[in-house]
């Protein structure tokens, strides 16, 4: 998979630059089970078409550019992990739109204009709530409205689970509430953040709230299982001594077995 960084300043070198793809869209944090069924309905058109199929995202998160308050946002994943699960599902080309202040102020047509058609997309597949253009003032009809002539697009259906839409912030907010328990229903496998044994937990990931925890700590193909204490957003201690380990652990959130 090829990733190609786009800013607005950049944008005008890329026009015309791809042949016709199949383009899903949105910021897609944690690859919950409702972004999977966007990719995959992605891939799916795009194996009809026989054309490539091509994922677009943004970074940094918008919330961390329009708020006064951008490191309070707690990510799922880093760009890394997202690179390697969309390389994984077969994805060939990721956009990452570089979100910053010029592109939050695009009116929504200028964005389809440039960032869609410009990048020659036949179509556009994204959830019901996906918005995007200045205030978030576009949406799946402005979509199709502006795509007319140039792209279709699909809109899945709303993955639910309890009746309640599956979000990147409803796993934020699990997380936070250490209810470890409906992670794998939304994500459709467990939560795992990566660890370094000198500095701790790695950048661009969360830790469910203070608590025990039963882990998996996987590490050279070995899967140990041991307990964790959450102590804070940042701190952890394991019932596992891997001070000496020299690589980073990837460990998964199996499930909460009590406060501290
Ligand atoms: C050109 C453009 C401008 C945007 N401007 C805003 C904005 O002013 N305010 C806002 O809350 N979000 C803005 N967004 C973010 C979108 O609302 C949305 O979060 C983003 O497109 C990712 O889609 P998703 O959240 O459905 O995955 C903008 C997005 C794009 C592409
Ligand atoms: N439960 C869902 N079912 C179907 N499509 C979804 C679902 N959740 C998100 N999508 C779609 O996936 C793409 C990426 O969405 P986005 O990153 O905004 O996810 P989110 O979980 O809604 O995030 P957040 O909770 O941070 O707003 C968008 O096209 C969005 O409409």
């Amino acid at each position: 998979m090829q990733t190609i960084h786009l800013t607005s300043q950049t944008m005008s070198q890329w026009q015309n630059q791809f042949q016709q793809q199949v383009l899903a869209i949105g910021f897609f944090d944690g690859l919950h089970k409702g972004h999977l069924s966007v990719i995959q309905e992605a891939k799916r058109l795009a194996g009809v078409y026989e054309v490539p199929v091509a994922v677009m995202s943004f970074f940094p998160h918008p919330k961390t550019i329009l708020t006064d308050l951008p490191n309070s946002f707690q990510y799922l994943m880093p760009l890394e992990d997202k690179q390697a699960l969309l390389a994984e599902l077969g994805i060939d080309t990721l956009f990452l739109v570089h979100f910053d202040r010029d592109i939050a102020s695009l009116p929504s047509a200028d964005f389809v204009q440039s960032f869609l058609i410009g990048l020659n997309a036949m179509h556009v597949v994204c959830g019901p709530d996906f918005h995007y253009g200045s205030r978030g003032s576009g949406c799946t009809h402005s979509l199709k409205k502006q795509g007319e002539g140039n792209f279709q697009v699909s809109v899945v259906e709303l993955m639910e689970y309890n009746g309640e839409k599956i979000s990147s912030t409803r796993i934020r907010q699990a997380l936070a509430k250490g209810n470890i328990s409906i992670l794998q229903k939304l994500l459709g496998k467990l939560y795992t953040v990566n660890w370094c044994p000198q500095n701790g937990l790695l950048p661009f990931y969360s830790l469910p709230a203070p608590g025990q925890y039963a882990v998996k700590l996987h590490y050279n193909n070995e899967i140990i299982s041991c307990n964790a204490r959450v102590l804070n957003e940042k701190e952890a201690k394991f019932t596992h001594d891997f001070n000496q380990w020299s690589q980073s652990i990837k460990i998964e959130w199996v499930r909460a077995i009590g406060t501290l």
